[in-house]
């Protein structure tokens, strides 16, 4: 095999393209990567980019070392069923992103028999900060677990789970989780509005804040609890807005939302899949 393999991406939608863009701004070859979806027109800036663009998902996958299934959980069974001839002939490594639908139903999809890794990326993938957690079926040998770890660093961070079933809590805490930090920031932007600050320089502040601290936490030899008492002066100003969020039990709403998130995948996988 070429120092890059051959990926296809079943699906062209908001996580195929952060992982794409993440690849070909790592220098990931766009000639090596072929996308399908089910409307030309919406492929046409992948293709723009040099990619290997089609509307017919067996095309997209003939002769490719690895086919990243990019499309809804819910369409997952019928974007796969028509796949499983083509899958038996080729045996590339599957790389599921779908949320909650287990290897096991994905298997039976296409067929048997198949080595399959689920990925749970999130979308900061898109600027090479991306945080994916993986779990690997019993037929992924170990070079084919090597090739989706060489892949998937392009984009960012990239963890094994043990457990098929820890990818709901990984769903919680980095898949979904870039969405809580927007809501985050959609609030304190609003809340700087309020106290007087024009958009612009509360969105940039904010903005700024967050890469800040998540910067300052990553290098840092201490845990987030010490740098937050660090940003705490007693009796100064801090510690009244970490009073009102205790007061107002951040901590459980941030379990409630997490666990809620995660029951959603394991609900998913029951509606969506075929175990
Ligand atoms: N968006 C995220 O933050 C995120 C994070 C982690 C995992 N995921 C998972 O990624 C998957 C895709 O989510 P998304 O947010 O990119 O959704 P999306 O709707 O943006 O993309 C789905 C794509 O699939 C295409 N599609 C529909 N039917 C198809 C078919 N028959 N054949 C080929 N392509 C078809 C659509 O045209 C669309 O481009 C989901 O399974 C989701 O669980 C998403
Ligand atoms: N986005 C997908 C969803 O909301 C999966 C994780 C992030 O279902």
């Amino acid at each position: 095999m070429n120092q890059h393999p051959t990926l296809a991406f079943i699906g062209a939608g908001n996580m195929a393209r952060a992982i794409i863009g993440g690849l070909i701004s790592n220098g990931f070859p766009a000639a090596k990567i072929r996308a399908s979806s089910p409307t030309i027109d919406r492929l046409a800036d992948l293709k723009s980019q040099g990619l290997f663009v089609t509307t017919d998902n067996a095309e997209a996958m003939s002769s490719a070392d690895i086919v990243v299934l990019a499309v809804k959980p819910q369409m997952l069974k019928a974007v796969l069923q028509p796949l499983a001839a083509a899958a038996a002939r080729n045996k590339p490594l599957f790389i599921s992103v779908a949320a909650g639908i287990t290897s096991q139903s994905i298997n039976k999809w296409l067929g048997g028999d198949q080595a399959i890794v689920r990925c749970m990326p999130n979308t900061p993938a898109l600027v090479k900060m991306g945080a994916n957690g993986l779990f690997a079926n019993a037929s992924v040998s170990e070079a084919q677990r090597s090739q989706a770890v060489s892949v998937l660093s392009a984009t960012g961070l990239t963890l094994w789970v043990e457990q098929e079933e820890q990818l709901h809590a990984v769903t919680a805490v980095s898949g979904s989780a870039p969405a809580y930090y927007f809501l985050f920031m959609e609030a304190m932007i609003a809340a700087a509005e309020k106290q007087g600050l024009s958009k612009e320089v509360a969105t940039q502040l904010t903005l700024q804040t967050a890469r800040g601290a998540a910067e300052m936490a990553l290098q840092s030899d201490v845990d987030p609890a010490e740098l937050r008492r660090r940003v705490t002066s007693p009796k100064g100003t801090t510690e009244q807005a970490i009073l009102s969020f205790q007061a107002n039990h951040l901590d459980r709403l941030v379990e409630e939302a997490m666990q809620a998130c995660a029951a959603r995948s394991v609900s998913m996988a029951k509606e969506l899949g075929d175990d």
